[in-house]
């Protein structure tokens, strides 16, 4: 069936140059998508714990007050354990080289074997704010305070909910 969900997306022309004309440009696989697919510029196999820079044959100039965010593809992170180093990687405005992605294989055993075309990762556009920092000596304070890091509670681990059951 055709993907009813209607596009509401506004447009944003950014210039895109192609290192390697035999590429396809990036392309959002469905109306509303937030990302769209870049593909790997050569064939590269990762061994597993393997990490490699690959190229996506393609530079854009971003207009100011963007930022381009990587992403990893959640089908090849569940399928592969194929995921991206530093993610999101962060495609500056103005940036004009080759957009590269920092893929690894967390799998423990099976290789991951991508093919030259291949979609990599995703890009997702969107508007940032430039912050200004302003020292201050105290900060205003808030109901969550300096609390962090797990201080509202996380799940239990089933091997000790399977413990408390058998007590
Ligand atoms: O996954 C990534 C991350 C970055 N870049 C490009 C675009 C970005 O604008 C530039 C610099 O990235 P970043 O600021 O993350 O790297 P850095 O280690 O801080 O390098 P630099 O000192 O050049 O800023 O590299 C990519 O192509 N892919
Ligand atoms: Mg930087």
């Amino acid at each position: 069936m055709p993907d009813q969900t209607p596009d509401r997306t506004p447009d944003l022309d950014v210039a895109i140059v192609r290192l390697d004309p035999d590429l396809p440009l990036p392309s959002y696989a469905h109306p509303g998508d937030a990302g769209a697919d870049l593909h790997a510029a050569v064939d590269v196999e990762l061994q597993p714990g393997e990490r490699a820079l690959v190229p996506t044959g393609i530079s854009i100039a971003l207009p100011d007050g963007f930022v381009a965010l990587i992403h990893p593809r959640s089908g090849l992170a569940a399928r592969h354990g194929l995921s991206i180093v530093n993610t999101p990687g962060t495609v500056d405005a103005g940036y004009r080289g080759e957009i590269k992605v920092l893929l690894v294989n967390h799998d423990r055993t099976e290789p991951v074997a991508l093919r030259r075309g291949d979609r990599i990762a995703q890009l997702v556009v969107q508007r940032f704010e430039r912050a200004r920092f302003v020292e201050v000596d105290a900060l205003p304070e808030s109901v969550r305070g300096a609390g962090g890091y797990g201080s509202t509670g996380g799940f239990t681990p089933a091997a000790q909910r399977d413990h408390e059951r058998s007590d």
